[in-house]
């Protein structure tokens, strides 16, 4: 609704106001409201206030009133004309209808704080299923497309720095980076939430849809979304979750952006590990677990069934130098993508190593939002070295890639200093909390993620080329002629030196 319509709505409440009152008497207006936004209010009488008491639409009031059934009073800007005092909401619904766009700007008059400030983990989230508000012109799916959040998504990969995008988009950009209300740091909504990947949503109900769109978009303050903000969430086990596509698709009739980050598969895969290690005492050796996840491959035809687990091959004597991994060959990629993802359906708990097979993994993604030029993907060690080096050229694709003019924002941008907060590349890797993979158990998986790192060219385009490639005997700067030697020979003799 325009402005202009919302002031004659405004005048035209007033006027009813005027008539109806004698000098002193109470003036009511009632705003309609749609459904849409209710799940703010929640219940509770304050984040009614804050929603009110920043520059909101009318369309918080009504759900704010009826469900706590407070009496608010309100001064309408910018014609200020009147105070209005809702005594029952419901019974306001019934008589009035006036409607406030949402450059009208509202303001509290009564309660002791009309402009509390919302902590990030200010109040419980609302709970589905929301009581339903019906609106006859309501059409959820075309409703507010403008403003609907969030415009970003990232899915993952898990332990490829996700936090640290996270954490410099709301450092440095906070006032153009709105981050969902939501209890945990990772708002699960697709996967864990709705369980969306046993949800058929090409045949599903449209009110259903609604319930879902109302209850995700209801994780960010709408009130602060204007042409310069862009909102974002972080959940990186959605990349793993293939199933998840269409319920984004059917749910987020904006098309969102969706951003991944890519680590090393190895590095990424023992990341995790150690992850898990904190926080599980006694978690098998990851060599087992190496083994485990072998052979499941090679049960369901990833793998060829000469394929050697981490023990065989340990086992191998001179063998140890070719490799333990054989492929079928002329498997699309496509073909790898449902194999692998036959392999964890229905599995919430998926493994380390299948979680770095990026291209099978991210296959899916592309299909459906390569095309559209909606997904973009960095690289984790570019991304840091950046970062770790003060140079912000990712952020600035990131910001712009979500719909941001960086150059626009740049001014927000905060002097980087070398604090002690921001460490250096090096620093990272020495403060690690977990010793290095052993040598040879990064050389026997630099052979099965060297056949999936080479699909990425044709999936991501040619700056994939090579990225990860273990440069374990060549003479590079990285890998000195000492260290050759100490790796060849744990190789050969079973040693615990390591790279
Ligand atoms: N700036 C910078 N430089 C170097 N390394 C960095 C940086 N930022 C994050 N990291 C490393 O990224 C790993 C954590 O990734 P995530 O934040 O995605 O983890 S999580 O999925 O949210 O748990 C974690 O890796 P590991 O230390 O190997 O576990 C972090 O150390």
């Amino acid at each position: 609704m325009d402005t202009s319509s919302a002031a004659a709505a405004a005048m035209r409440a007033d006027e009813e106001g005027e008539q109806s009152r004698g000098p002193g008497a109470e003036i009511k207006l009632v705003l309609t409201v749609t459904e849409w936004y209710d799940g703010y209010c929640n219940n509770h009488p304050d984040n009614c206030r804050d929603l009110l008491g920043s520059s909101a639409c009318g369309m918080f009031v009504f759900g704010c009133s009826l469900r706590t059934q407070q009496p608010l009073s309100l001064t309408l800007k910018p014609k200020g004309l009147f105070v209005q005092t809702f005594q029952n909401a419901r019974e306001l619904q019934s008589k009035y209808h006036g409607y406030i766009g949402r450059e009208s700007s509202l303001v509290i008059e009564q309660g002791e704080s009309s402009r509390t400030t919302r902590t990030r983990y200010g109040y419980e989230r609302p709970k589905p299923p929301f009581e339903p508000i019906k609106h006859s012109s309501y059409n959820c799916r075309t409703f507010h497309a403008q403003w609907a959040v969030p415009n970003l998504i990232l899915i993952g990969a898990q332990k490829s720095g996700t936090s640290t995008i996270w954490t410099v988009l709301r450092k440095r950009y906070g006032r153009h980076v709105l981050q969902p209300y939501t209890r945990s740091f990772e708002p699960h909504f697709f996967d864990w939430k709705i369980g969306a990947p046993s949800i058929n949503f090409t045949d599903i109900d449209e009110a259903k849809l609604c319930d879902f769109r109302k209850e995700y978009m209801g994780y960010w303050d709408h009130t602060m979304m204007r042409s310069d903000v862009i909102a974002f969430e972080k959940t990186p086990s959605y990349m793993i979750t293939p199933n998840i596509i269409p319920a984004i698709e059917a749910i987020c009739v904006w098309r969102p952006k969706i951003l991944a980050i890519l680590r090393n598969p190895i590095d990424r895969a023992y990341s995790h590990y150690a992850m898990a290690q904190r926080r599980n005492k006694n978690p098998p050796a990851f060599s087992r677990l190496i083994d485990r996840e072998i052979l499941k491959y090679i049960d369901v035809g990833i793998l060829r069934k000469t394929s050697l687990t981490y023990s065989q091959y340990e086992r191998s004597g001179p063998d140890r130098f070719t490799t333990p991994f054989h492929f079928y060959e002329n498997r699309t990629l496509e073909e790898y993508s449902r194999l692998f993802n036959e392999v964890y359906a229905g599995d919430k708990q998926k493994e380390f190593l299948y979680r770095s097979f990026y291209a099978p993994i991210l296959y899916p993604w592309v299909i459906q939002f390569g095309k559209q030029d909606r997904l973009l993907v960095l690289q984790f060690e570019d991304f840091v070295a950046r970062e770790n080096a003060n140079q912000t050229t990712h952020v600035e694709e990131i910001l712009g890639f979500a719909g941001l003019d960086y150059m626009q924002v740049r001014g927000a941008e905060p002097h980087i200093s070398n604090s002690s907060g921001r460490r250096r590349l090096a620093d990272w890797t020495l403060k690690r909390k977990y010793k290095a993979m052993p040598a040879r158990v990064r050389f026997y998986l630099s052979f099965l993620y060297g056949h999936f790192n080479a699909m990425l060219p044709d999936l991501l385009g040619e700056e994939w080329q090579n990225v990860w490639d273990e440069d374990f005997f060549e003479n590079s700067p990285a890998a000195s002629n000492a260290k050759i030697e100490k790796m060849l020979n744990e190789i050969v003799n079973g040693s615990q030196a390591t790279l």
